[in-house]
Order: C-alpha cells, then structure tokens, then sequence
C-alpha cells in the first residue's frame, strides 16, 4: 500500500469481553494493538471505536447480566470505561503508542462549533501520531440524546475524520444472507455495491452483551459509505486479517461491476465484455483484472487507462460496502448525521425542484408539518404530490424523505405559514426572520444511487465457524 490511509476500527462488546464470563479477551486486545501499531509504522491513522465498558464492568461488580435499570448501567459504564481505558492504554504502552480516550454523546456534535472542536482534536491527535480511542459516553446518555450503539458512532466518527476505511469487528466472519447462529446453511456476502440493493436478514439479536447484531452495522455501513468510506465487516478473533484485508481492498479499488448506461461512454463495455454480476472473491479480483485489461485495450490508442493494478492476494473472509460515488462530506454530512431531527417538514415537488437548483426552501412550497421543533433545529424532508391547498397524496406515490434541513423558523410557526408567499410572513406572524424556512447552505439531501441494481456478490459455499468454534 503506497497512500498514508486513515482507518477507523470497531470493536464491538463481544470482541472485547467473553460472552459468558466476562472476562476480558485480552488475545484479541493485544493483537488490535499490535495490528494497529503497525499501520501507524506505515504510515497510516488509526482511530479506535471500543465498546465494552458495560460489559467489563460486569465480571468487575460480580454481577451475572446487564441491568435493566438505566441508572445502573449508566454507574456500570463509569466503572467499566476506566478499567478498560487502563487495558487500553498499558498493552499500547508496551509498545511505546500513546492514546487518547473520547467520548461523545449526540449532544456533543449537535451544535456545529462542537462538532468542529470534537474534529479539530481528532485531526490534532491523529497529527501527533496519537490513536484516538472512542466510546459513546454512556454515564450522560439517555434515550434523546443517545447514538444507540456503537456501530452508528463508529460510522459517524469515520465521516468525521474522513477516513478511507471502517472496519466493525465482530464475533462473524462477515455479513451473511442470514443470521449464521442459528441457520447453518447461511451464504457469505463478499461485496456489498449499493446497501439499497442489499438482500440479507439482519432481524435476529447479536450476541448476549452486543448492542443491534448486524442490523445497527448495516446502518452504519450505509451511513460511512454515503461520506465515502469503504466499510469492512470482519471477525475480530485475527485482528491481524486487517492488515491483508487492507492489502486486498486497495487493490479493489473503484472497482465495480461495469454498468452499460451510454455507448458512447468509452470506458463503458459490451455484455460479452463484462464480468460476473454475482462473483466470489477469487472471480471478482479475476473479473477487475479482465476489466482492466479490456479498458487498456480499449484506451490503447490513446494511452489514457491506468496502468495494470499488483496482482490482488488472497484476502480473509470478509464482507466489503463500496463507498457511495459522490460522497457527502464536511457540513452536509453533518446536518444529516449529526443532528437528531426533531420533526418533519411536508414539501411539494416544485419546491423540491426549487432545493435541487440550489434555493432555499420558501414557506409557500411547504404542505404540512410534524413533530415540535423551535428556531434552528433539524427536521427531516419529506416530498409530497400536493393534491388542493395543503392536502396531499399519502400512499400513491407515497411521501419521501430526500434530506434534512436546519429551520429558521420553530414548527408553530411553519404551521401558520406554509403555503403563504415570503411576502405575506410579516402579515400573518407580525414579523419576518427570513424569506426562507431553511436556508440552502442548511439543506442536506439524502443520496440516492442512481446506477441501477447491483446486487450483493455472494461467496462461495464457506464453512461457518460460530463464534465458539473461531
Ligand atoms: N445476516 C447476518 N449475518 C451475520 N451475523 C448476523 C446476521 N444476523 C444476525 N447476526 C448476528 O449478529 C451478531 C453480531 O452482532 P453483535 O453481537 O451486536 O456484535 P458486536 O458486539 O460485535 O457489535 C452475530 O454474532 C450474529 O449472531
Ligand atoms: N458504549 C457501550 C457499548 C454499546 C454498543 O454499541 O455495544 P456493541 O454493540 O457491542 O458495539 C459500552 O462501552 O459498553
């Protein structure tokens, strides 16, 4: 690997302590440890995202199972997140790496000179040569301003450093179809092009101590990739595969399965050119290569391909999430994933053509509201066929949310407003704060993909080992 990459790895509770005893798995933390002092040898940022405060926190008060009761958890992880920032920092200690501990709450990003400081200190620990180890801080959270689980704050972290890959470690080898516990007929997902089109149960719990089993990572997947982070699902029991998962997914780069969209799109190819749509790991690196090799012929004349990519080596089993083409990034990334919205704004489509040319949002364009929100606060964006007056279509086409947005006026307000001109505000509220209900530069729409579907590439009949067996 030539690029200096920035890495995010999360370590989820079942990496972190034994399911059953509680004890900590200090093979797996030492071998995180060494994994990521050695990216940082070559070059690299590494972040680390560690749950496990809770858990630890158990076998330290002798207690058998997490508590119900929030207050306790809450005492729990201040017990916890102690002893395992000692953990941390003695094994990296060995090895002569400082650390630094983090710890957010959704509170803590929401207003946006917060969310610049927490990523000024990231940027400034990580020039230091400082890894950066993150937990969510469970002690201040309750429900409103919680992330859930670490999965979304590890996702969340991961765009806010901009980092180039995500790695959530967990008690499975990688993403199956569906849950391998419990059905051993399950089928290894080896690339994910477009989670939209991604076909695999994720509704069964994880393990005793995780928070969302694999239905919080594929959330987080969604939410890194969208920033433009590759996102790796792996098992942590060889933190050491990082290292040759990295290997390989540079290799893979920009990667995908060609789409035939324009003939006259050179680098595009004809069907007998294009490689397996559903390909295991081995056929897909095959396939690029093949791919390669028929871009260069095709560019031959003028030279313009790049040159042919190393030969990619066998990687572990793993499942990869390509990053989303135009990623979104900085302040967008923030008003979408940072805030919790508080209610929603109802639009119709001229308004939404309006947003997509790059205006504001008028009080006229806006049909209906929902939720309890003041000044300044995020709401999502929900775009309606607008049927008479502020009436609208509720099931064909149903409503769709295309983004969020920052509002300049509170929800009572809006009510009174929407539909009327800019004009008009002062008339019917007695004063005018703005023309506009949001701002542009406070508006973030969601991404859609337009490619069409690309579904998930399957691997080949693998041997599921449970997370006793690995
Ligand atoms: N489709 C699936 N593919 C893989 N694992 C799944 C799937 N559905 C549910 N799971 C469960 O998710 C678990 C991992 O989630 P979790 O226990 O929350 O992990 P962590 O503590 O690492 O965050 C696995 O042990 C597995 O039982
Ligand atoms: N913040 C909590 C972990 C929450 C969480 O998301 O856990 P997990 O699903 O195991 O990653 C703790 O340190 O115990």
């Amino acid at each position: 690997m030539k690029k200096h990459l920035t890495i995010v790895i999360k370590l989820g509770t079942s990496s972190i302590v034994d399911e059953k005893t509680h004890q900590p798995l200090l093979s797996i933390l030492s071998t995180i440890v060494e994994t990521a002092v050695s990216l940082h040898k070559e070059g690299h940022k590494v972040v680390i995202v560690s749950s496990g405060a809770i858990g630890i926190a158990l076998r330290r008060m002798n207690l058998n199972r997490r508590p119900k009761h929030l207050p306790k958890v809450q005492a729990l992880a201040a017990i916890g997140q102690c002893h395992l920032m000692s953990l941390w920092d003695q094994l990296f200690m060995h090895l002569g790496q400082p650390v630094a501990q983090i710890l957010l709450t959704r509170n803590d990003i929401a207003d946006r000179t917060q969310y610049l400081n927490a990523q000024n200190t990231f940027v400034e620990l990580l020039n230091m040569g400082v890894i950066p180890i993150v937990n969510e801080n469970d002690t201040l959270s309750v429900t409103e301003i919680k992330f859930g689980d670490n999965d979304t704050l590890s996702a969340i972290t991961a765009g806010m450093v901009q980092a180039d890959y995500l790695f959530l470690m967990t008690d499975v080898d990688c993403l199956y179809d569906k849950n391998p516990r419990t059905n051993p007929d399950a089928k290894a997902i080896g690339v994910v092009e477009d989670i939209a089109d991604l076909e695999a149960d994720v509704s069964s719990a994880g393990s005793a101590l995780g928070t969302g089993g694999m239905s919080t990572k594929i959330v987080a997947a969604r939410l890194a990739t969208s920033a433009g982070v590759t996102t790796i699902i792996t098992r942590s029991s060889k933190p050491g595969n990082i290292a040759s998962i990295l290997r390989y997914a540079e290799t893979q780069r920009g990667v995908r399965t060609p789409v035939m969209r324009s003939p006259s799109r050179n680098s595009m190819l004809s069907s007998q050119e294009l490689p397996l749509r559903i390909a295991t790991i081995e056929q897909a690196a095959m396939a690029s290569e093949q791919l390669d090799e028929a871009l260069r012929k095709k560019d031959g004349m003028n030279g313009t391909h790049s040159p042919k990519p190393e030969a990619a080596e066998q990687p572990p089993l793993h499942t990869r999430f390509l990053p989303d083409l135009h990623p979104i990034r900085d302040r967008y990334f923030w008003l979408l994933h940072g805030l919790t919205p508080h209610g929603t704004l109802y639009i119709d489509s001229g308004a939404h053509r309006a947003l997509a040319d790059k205006a504001g949002l008028l009080p006229v364009g806006v049909v209906d509201v929902d939720g309890s929100f003041a000044q300044q606060e995020a709401v999502r964006i929900v775009v309606v066929k607008r049927l008479s007056g502020n009436e609208y279509e509720k099931h064909d086409p149903p409503p769709v949310e295309v983004g969020r947005a920052l509002v300049n006026y509170s929800a009572a307000e809006i009510r009174r407003i929407r539909g009327v001109r800019s004009t008009e505000i002062s008339g019917v509220l007695g004063y005018a704060d703005s023309e506009y209900v949001a701002l542009r530069e406070n508006i973030a729409f969601l991404v859609r993909n337009s490619r069409p579907s690309t579904p998930s590439r399957l691997l080949p009949n693998t041997e599921i080992k449970t997370p006793v067996q690995a």
